[in-house]
């Protein structure tokens, strides 16, 4: 299947909006249904305190790809800078995002996304998880946006729809650049990346662009934006625009065994942020780990952020390298699945999915030499 094709992926159970007499621009208070008691789980780093955040690496750097290896190891996250792609339409995008959110309900509501789709309106799929609602909306889209756009917009839906284009146009071409670099910054040599066919099919990868809403919230200290979760993916790029929100669990750099903490990663500007997801665990055998993230909200201002999800195209199994899983560990440690597999565990397992995939010592060899077609 192509990877731009209308939903390749498989769907998470579906919960498509909160309660119906909920509307976040009139609450005064956090209601019950909102309300999180478990959101001190691991205590929060004060932000100029220990443990730093997650480095900032330009990627026209000459030590780039060690600078990676390191911030992967480390915090499964990295900031990213020197990436080629214009300030000018990340503006777009945050704008476009914008006018999105601030539809009535009654109008996003018409291209909700429905039980069996990847695509459109709607809580965040993580949602069906837990019993209290995520203080945020979402809007899924997975090959083109002109369907959604178009109930959102009857006369007006090609502005979203270039911005969006243009976006994943680019955003395609540097998760091309960056799986690259975490090749290569895994140790491995261009000739070790066998990669259904020559390198230059990276640019095949699977992509899906989710744009996140979190309102100004009365009592941010009860409500959480979106609970701590992975990614499924090989890699998200997430551009978070200007408001602090974004925290991932890491420890202090020089007490590496010392007491998980919730730390904020700060925006910088024109900078994306790049989180190492479930897929890229596996690929490496556990050497980049998949990092614990979550949003937060606050009580001014409107956060909007723009996950690009960056998986393997539609037909390829992901599983440990074979050169990786000699080193150190011994054996692959995990079986082989596509993206679609993964995240239809990852909808009924949540947080035990990458767990369910371990294998044992006596199941034989499970790795490829980067991935396989099927
Ligand atoms: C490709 C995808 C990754 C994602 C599920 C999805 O089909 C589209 C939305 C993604 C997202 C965004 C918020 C957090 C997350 C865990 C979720 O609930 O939906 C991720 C999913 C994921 O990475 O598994
Ligand atoms: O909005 C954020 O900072 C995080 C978004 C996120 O983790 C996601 O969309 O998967
Ligand atoms: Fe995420």
């Amino acid at each position: 299947m192509p990877p731009h094709s209308e939903e390749p992926l498989p769907p998470y159970p579906n919960r498509v909006h909160h309660p119906e007499h909920f509307d976040f621009a009139t609450a005064r208070e956090v209601p019950d249904s909102h309300t999180w008691a478990d959101l001190h789980d691991y205590p929060t780093a004060a932000p100029s305190g220990s443990p730093s955040a997650p480095n900032v690496i330009d990627l026209t750097h000459p030590d780039a790809v060690n600078l990676i290896a390191r911030a992967c190891e480390e915090w499964g996250a990295f900031q990213l800078t020197g990436h080629g792609v214009p300030t000018g339409l990340l503006d777009h995008l945050e704008a476009q995002t914008r006018r999105l959110f601030q539809l009535s309900v009654e109008v996003k509501l018409k291209a909700a996304r429905m039980a069996d789709a990847v695509s459109g309106y709607g809580l965040a799929r993580v949602n069906s998880f837990f019993a209290k609602f995520m203080w945020s909306e979402g809007f899924t889209i997975s090959g083109s946006p002109a369907d959604n756009a178009r109930k959102l917009w009857p006369h007006d839906y090609r502005q979203f729809c270039d911005v969006v284009e243009e976006y994943t146009r680019v955003m395609k071409e540097l998760a091309g650049r960056l799986l690259h670099a975490m090749l290569l910054s895994l140790g491995l040599k261009e000739e070790d990346i066998d990669w259904a066919g020559p390198i230059r099919d990276l640019r095949d990868l699977s992509t899906v662009l989710h744009l996140n809403s979190y309102p100004p919230c009365p009592e941010p200290d009860r409500a959480i934006g979106l609970a701590a979760h992975t990614d499924s993916s090989f890699f998200t790029i997430l551009y978070q625009g200007g408001v602090n929100g974004l925290q991932v669990l890491g420890r202090a750099s020089d007490d590496p065994s010392g007491p998980a903490q919730w730390v904020t990663v700060p925006p910088v500007p024109g900078a994306f942020v790049v989180n190492v997801g479930d897929l890229m665990h596996i690929l490496s055998n556990g050497r980049f780990r998949s990092v614990r993230h979550r949003a937060v909200v606050n009580r001014t201002h409107h956060r909007v952020s723009a996950a690009f999800f960056c998986g393997p195209p539609a037909h390829v199994k992901v599983s440990p390298v074979t050169k990786l899983a000699g080193n150190g560990v011994g054996r692959g440690l995990y079986r082989a699945v596509t993206w679609a597999e993964y995240l239809s565990l990852k909808g009924k397992l949540f947080n035990r999915a990458l767990e369910s995939i371990k294998v044992s010592e006596e199941d034989g060899n499970n790795t490829s030499v980067v991935c396989k077609v099927v």
